[in-house]
């Protein structure tokens, strides 16, 4: 395969990109990803001892580079997006153009060049409140209504729906894949888990949104990529026009986090603050993967006790990526402020 991976700096896409180079030596990969603050080159194999991945920075609005990205590939693996819910509720437009406006650029490439695969990546956010149709909860089912409760989480239904649509009008051989919460090495420190980490380390207050009883299901961003492999080496009939859920069934709630991350820190309660909760929070995101795992033979395999540990250990070891991050989110939070966005929302932290 030829896999045009877009948003390969990122956290998800550089550890899809790492796994595919890792177990798939004859696999080539080209990324596209515009290197914003959440997008960095340290997080992918250095490009000139790595012959089969080559960089393109762009943007996946401009149809030119994305089709000069995409000329000589035959799958699209597509992770670019605007993915924090926080920043969507201040600056929605990046989110409508990026995660919108930029898929339907990819699709209308994707289509064109006649590309054997495109996997869309998704979100349980674009279910809401996990719940079934009475509104009694329960893990969200593909088949569930999408009821979107942040720009953020609007705009991903905007670009899986699309995505969807160019499968049924056009036949273009696209699967989607609706994924809980992430977390392992390499994630931008704006997210929660490794907000809270860093944050720990430093002996810094961990910000607890609300009372902390929201809860997510947690999965490694191992389990999430070997998952999307799968996926990517399944004969057409199984996986084309179809939705697949991905998860770890590892719920736990923001307050059971801050004190677990704590606790393996050796850090005192009294770093745990409450804040104001984040509007239009989702109570519960949880899904059924029992798709998945009956089609495909996928389930999640690294325990959260297991995981947290080892990302806990790796942003112990790697002080000159946080470092590098650090610099760049100092940069972005003075120019943030001075466009008039509030600290908490931009970087993640009450001040
Ligand atoms: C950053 C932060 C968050 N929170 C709370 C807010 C939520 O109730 C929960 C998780 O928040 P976070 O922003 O880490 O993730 P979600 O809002 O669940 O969304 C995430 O998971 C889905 C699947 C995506 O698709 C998103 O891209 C991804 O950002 O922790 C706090 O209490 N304190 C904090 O400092």
């Amino acid at each position: 395969m030829r896999i045009l991976v877009t948003g390969g700096a990122g956290f998800i896409g550089s550890t899809f990109v790492r796994h595919i180079l890792a177990t798939y030596p004859t696999d080539e990969i080209v990324v596209l990803d515009k290197l914003t603050y959440a997008g960095n080159l340290a997080n992918l194999p250095p490009l000139s001892t790595t012959p089969r991945l080559s960089f393109i920075k762009g943007d996946i609005c401009d149809e030119t580079i994305v089709e000069q990205a995409m000329s000589d590939c035959d799958t699209v693996v597509h992770f670019a997006a605007e993915t924090h819910v926080d920043r969507s509720l201040l600056q929605a437009r990046d989110f409508m153009r990026t995660n919108v406006q930029g898929t339907y650029v990819l699709l209308e490439v994707a289509r064109r060049q006649q590309v054997r695969h495109f996997l869309h990546i998704s979100t349980d956010e674009v279910y809401g409140n996990a719940c079934s149709p009475d509104g009694v909860s329960r893990p969200s089912q593909e088949t569930d209504t999408l009821l979107p409760l942040s720009p953020y989480a609007a705009s991903k239904v905007g670009a899986d729906t699309l995505a969807f649509s160019y499968w049924a009008s056009y036949g273009l051989p696209v699967t989607i894949t609706r994924c809980s919460n992430n977390y392992g090495p390499y994630q931008y420190p704006e997210k929660q888990l490794p907000l809270f980490i860093l944050n720990a380390l430093e002996d810094r207050p961990l910000p607890v949104y609300g009372h902390g009883e929201h809860s997510r299901d947690w999965i490694h961003v191992q389990d999430h990529v070997e998952a999307l492999t799968l996926i990517l080496h399944q004969p057409e009939s199984r996986v084309i026009g179809q939705i697949f859920n991905i998860g770890a069934h590892e719920e736990r709630s923001t307050l059971q986090n801050a004190r677990v991350v704590l606790e393996i820190l050796e850090k005192p309660e009294s770093l745990l603050s409450f804040v104001e909760d984040r509007p239009g929070n989702v109570q519960r995101h949880a899904v059924d993967t029992s798709k998945i795992a009956r089609q495909l033979g996928w389930r999640a395999r690294i325990p959260f006790a297991v995981g947290l540990r080892q990302t806990i250990d790796w942003y112990h070891a790697h002080p000159t990526w946080i470092n590098t991050i650090k610099e760049q989110r100092n940069e972005f939070l003075a120019a943030a402020l001075q466009r008039g966005m509030q600290s908490r929302s931009v970087d993640g932290v009450a001040h």
